[in-house]
């Protein structure tokens, strides 16, 4: 029996950003195409704009009642949620307006998954200061995921082929990391990382847990998270059967991850995780919600307003997370003994 395609929700992000050209660009890639039955949700105006753009020649066929048919060549599939002005549509420039169209297409997105109509959602890039603005006030998605699907923890993963990155911390000032680095919440970070990794990635993965401070803190002489809350998160983790090793120096670690010796790297903030990332899969990267009832994947890339409009911003990164999202609701499919 041939199985369905996993139904793939795309959201537009920043009407005023790259987000409509990169969908149109990755839609245009026959693998994004046979990867998965897709549906964008957005502003039909913004949309249109990104297919002129990118010369990808799509006519949208706007959906209301019966997402996710399997589309005909040169068409893209459209949930309509705003009817955007002009004015709401300057590239660069977001308005009130803009940033309510970027959350109300998230919640719709998610609403589908949430109902079972959709299999997963990818999501374009976001202005987060334009959401706030607009009165959504949230750091980014995983947020406002993790309170729409009800969920109680979630990680912030990125990852490439050679390399995966968790957050302890997110989007945080790093003056309040070193607060917010607390034996429960790297200890939940551990388990997060390892029961969604196994679940969708890899089976077991081994999981390195990384220091705060410079060379583990130096015995104490650079910093205490180390052996006060770490290392004790570490040894809970193995206790419970996860492979979690550290507290491990940042600085060196990330040359033997990429040589293969772990399958994920917990992190303790932001950029300590997504410089290396960036480094290695600024093209291809992807931003993965973990601990979530649903599946999110995302670019790992921001609006660029400094590209958006000339089409010129690259795909990869969305391709990439359209594809693991696809892939990631097979692997969801195939454990439930779906057909
Ligand atoms: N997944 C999301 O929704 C994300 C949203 N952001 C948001 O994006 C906004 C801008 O953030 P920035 O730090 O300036 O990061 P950015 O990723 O938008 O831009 C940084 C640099 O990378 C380049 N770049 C970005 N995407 C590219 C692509 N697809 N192809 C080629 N070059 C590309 C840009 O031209 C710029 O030079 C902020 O509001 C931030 O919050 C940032 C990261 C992820
Ligand atoms: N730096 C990653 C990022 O900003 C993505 O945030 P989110 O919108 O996925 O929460």
């Amino acid at each position: 029996m041939q199985m369905k395609k996993p139904r793939i929700v795309i959201t537009m992000g920043d009407p005023t950003g790259v987000g409509p050209e990169i969908i149109a660009k990755a839609l245009a890639d026959p693998a994004v195409r046979e990867c998965c039955r897709h549906l964008v949700v957005g502003d039909e105006f913004a949309m249109s704009r990104g297919i002129a753009l990118t010369g990808t020649g799509f006519r949208i066929e706007t959906s209301e009642s019966v997402p996710f048919e399997e589309p005909a060549d040169g068409v893209i599939t459209l949930r309509k949620v705003t009817s955007l002005s002009a004015e709401d549509l300057c590239y660069g420039q977001p308005t009130i307006a803009s940033g309510d169209a970027v959350f109300r297409s998230i919640c719709h997105a998610a609403d589908l998954c949430l109902k079972g109509e959709a299999d997963g959602m990818a999501t374009a890039p976001i202005n987060k200061g334009a959401l706030n603005r607009a009165g959504h006030r949230y750091p980014g998605h995983t947020e406002l995921l993790a309170e729409l699907t009800g969920a109680d923890r979630v990680v912030m993963m990125l990852a490439g082929a050679r390399l995966r990155v968790a957050l302890v911390t997110i989007h945080e000032a790093l003056v309040r990391v070193p607060a917010l680095v607390t034996f429960e919440q790297v200890l939940e970070t551990i388990r997060i990382t390892h029961r969604d990794v196994h679940r969708y990635f890899t089976r077991n993965p081994r999981i390195a847990v990384l220091a705060l401070n410079p060379h583990c803190g130096e015995g104490g002489m650079f910093g205490d998270e180390e052996s006060r809350i770490i290392a004790p998160a570490v040894q809970a983790a193995r206790q419970e059967g996860i492979d979690a090793t550290g507290p491990l120096s940042a600085d060196t670690l990330f040359h033997f991850a990429v040589h293969g010796a772990y399958d994920a790297v917990v992190c303790m903030y932001h950029d300590q995780g997504l410089i290396p990332l960036k480094l290695l899969h600024f093209d291809d990267g992807v931003n993965v919600t973990l601990g979530l009832p649903i599946i999110r994947t995302s670019v790992d890339h921001g609006t660029a307003y400094d590209l958006a409009g000339t089409g010129k911003a690259s795909a990869e990164s969305m391709k990439a997370a359209i594809m693991m999202a696809a892939a990631m609701a097979g692997s969801r499919r195939e454990e439930s003994g779906a057909p």
